[in-house]
């Protein structure tokens, strides 16, 4: 039996994780954190779950590492350097589990976006969510441009090809790592992203919908039985599945 604490777990994907791990005859929930609970609770847990706030992730995670727990980190917002910190600070035999997105179409989509990337001129990407969302552009669509991003590198491609020269207002959007990032915040959505790609002639698009939390819920508890077999800090469920 593995112990699992979730921190948030009075949110949106807290109390779904909570729901799927009494739900699992392998794990079993001892402890259901959420803003003003005292996070002590979670030293019974052999691996923390958290799902709160791209402001609070950070201080989480480092508690949670220092702690000795291994950690399920679904937040978005952690960036390269929590990433960098948190790797000094582990322990040995420790797993932490960083993971923008644990929907398995969604860890296809970024995939097979990187793999498709190099061989078109232009890439966009548009992420779209339910408008209770905090921060933009969300973690998937930050991962997507990154991996997009290092698969163009490598092939010696730039930018795509954009005459803009006026635009005060930003609509050509943000950037990750030189990659246009759009993103739409619309009452009726979940969480949904298209990668757009275009060369002379051709556009190819790759969407994924999570249409209900519940999508995520199968990577959240392969995380969770996995992370101590991993030790070290991993990014993205990919480690985790058979994908090759
Ligand atoms: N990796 C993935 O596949 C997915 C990741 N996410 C990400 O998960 C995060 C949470 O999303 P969602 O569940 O929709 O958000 P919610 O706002 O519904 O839930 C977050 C919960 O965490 C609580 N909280 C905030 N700060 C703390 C803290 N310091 N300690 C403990 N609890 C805290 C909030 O309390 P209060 O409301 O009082 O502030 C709230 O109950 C987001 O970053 C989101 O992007 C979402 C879906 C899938
Ligand atoms: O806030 C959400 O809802 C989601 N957040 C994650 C993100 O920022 O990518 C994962 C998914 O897109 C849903």
């Amino acid at each position: 039996m593995i112990t699992v604490g979730v921190l948030g777990a009075h949110g949106r994907m807290g109390s779904e994780a909570c729901a799927a791990v009494e739900g699992a005859e392998d794990l079993e929930l001892v402890a259901s954190v959420d803003i003003g609970d005292d996070r002590e609770a979670l030293r019974a847990a052999d691996v923390v779950v958290d799902f709160t706030h791209p402001s609070a992730v950070a201080d989480n995670l480092r508690w949670c590492v220092d702690a000795g727990r291994h950690v399920v980190v679904g937040t978005s917002g952690v960036g390269h350097e929590l990433l960098d910190e948190v790797r000094g600070r582990l322990q040995p035999g420790q797993g932490v589990l960083v993971v923008p997105n644990f929907g398995i179409g969604a860890v296809l989509m970024m995939r097979f976006a990187a793999q498709a990337a190099r061989f078109f001129d232009s890439v966009e990407v548009v992420e779209l969510h339910h408008p209770r969302k905090a921060d933009a552009p969300s973690g998937t669509a930050t991962r997507t441009a990154q991996m997009i991003a290092a698969a163009r590198a490598e092939a010696g491609l730039g930018p795509g090809p954009d005459a803009t020269t006026h635009d005060p207002d930003g609509a050509r959007g943000a950037t990750v790592d030189g990659i246009p990032v759009h993103a739409v915040r619309m009452a009726g959505l979940v969480a949904h992203q298209e990668v757009l790609l275009g060369t002379e002639g051709e556009t190819f698009t790759i969407r994924h919908d999570s249409l209900h939390r519940s999508s995520f819920m199968p990577g959240v508890l392969l995380a969770c039985r996995k992370v101590a077999e991993h030790p070290g800090l991993t990014v993205g469920l990919d480690a985790f599945l058979d994908l090759d």
